[in-house]
């Protein structure tokens, strides 16, 4: 007859624990109270097996972590948790998703901060900061607005003006949509920025989205869309907004998402824009109004 397994004293080990658990599992550290709810977590692994389950796997996760897991036997034991109602085992995916999130952020804050090589003069692409600065022009609100009116005002045609006139709406539109999430997500832009950016709003002390990631994004769709270039001016447009983005992550204005996020919101606007284009038949009044000026 087989003899029963015994501890390092020579006692019989206990039958609840003794066929499954090891040296230094948590049955084996702590009283009573950890021996139940390791029986508890093996009769969890059953198919069809008690409910409690979810909640013991959510008690694992870091989000329930925090003195609610009762192995090292600090307390006398618990009764079995009751049966949980069906959302609460959801509880189990955000946690998965958080960590997810928080992985992604915190790669994003790391990479950002190592590609921020222009963020300060004394940074060690520091020199490149005047180049960079002339990227952030080329990609800012003003000179687009301005630059889209002027041309307006100069065009003698009636297709000239209406891409201009809808470059404008896409513009508008651009500005209106970033300040709009800018205000809501309130991300703060990266520690090691120098605020000296050319004429912002107050949204612009947020980060996410990039703006000038979703004007490259926009214009260089609506110019590759209605312009007729050669193809090496059309890879220059696309080459162009792409430096933009990654000049914003040097000069250590944004993180990678923001930049990311941008050039995604920017491709969409266009199909937003492109969906409602304006013309002479659909928008009659604002070209008569253009035309009076
Ligand atoms: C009509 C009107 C409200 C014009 C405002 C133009 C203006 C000041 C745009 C701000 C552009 C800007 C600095 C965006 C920030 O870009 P990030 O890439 O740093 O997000």
């Amino acid at each position: 007859m087989p003899s029963p397994r015994r501890n390092a004293d020579g006692r019989p080990l206990a039958a609840s624990a003794s066929s499954t658990s090891s040296p230094g599992s948590p049955a084996h550290g702590g009283g009573g109270g950890g021996r139940f709810e390791f029986q508890s977590l093996l009769g969890s692994r059953a198919p069809g097996a008690d409910p409690t389950c979810a909640r013991l796997r959510a008690s694992e996760s870091p989000v329930h972590r925090r003195g609610s897991f009762p192995l090292a036997g600090a307390g006398p034991p618990q009764a079995a948790p009751a049966p949980l109602p069906e959302e609460d085992r959801m509880d189990l995916n955000p946690s998965f998703l958080g960590i997810a999130l928080r992985s992604l952020l915190a790669i994003d804050l790391w990479l950002s901060k190592k590609l921020g090589v222009c963020a300060v003069e004394s940074s060690s692409w520091g020199s490149m900061r005047p180049l960079m600065k002339l990227l952030e022009i080329s990609g800012h609100g003003i000179p687009w607005l301005l630059g889209t009116l002027y041309c307006l005002s100069r065009s003698d045609s009636w297709a000239g003006r209406e891409v201009l006139m809808n470059l404008l709406f896409a513009l508008l539109l651009d500005l209106l949509l970033v300040a709009l999430i800018k205000g809501l997500v309130r991300r703060r832009r990266p520690a090691h920025n120098q605020m000296d950016m050319f004429v912002t709003l107050s949204v612009d002390k947020y980060s996410f989205p990039s703006g000038h990631a979703t004007r490259a994004a926009l214009v260089s769709r609506f110019v590759l869309n209605h312009l007729v270039l050669a193809i090496p001016l059309r890879v220059l447009v696309v080459l162009w907004a792409f430096i933009v983005g990654f000049s914003r992550v040097m000069l250590g204005r944004h993180n990678v998402t923001d930049v990311a996020f941008g050039f995604f919101l920017g491709y969409t606007q266009y199909s937003i824009v492109d969906y409602f284009w304006l013309s002479p038949h659909n928008a009659p009044v604002l070209f008569v109004l253009w035309n009076q000026q």
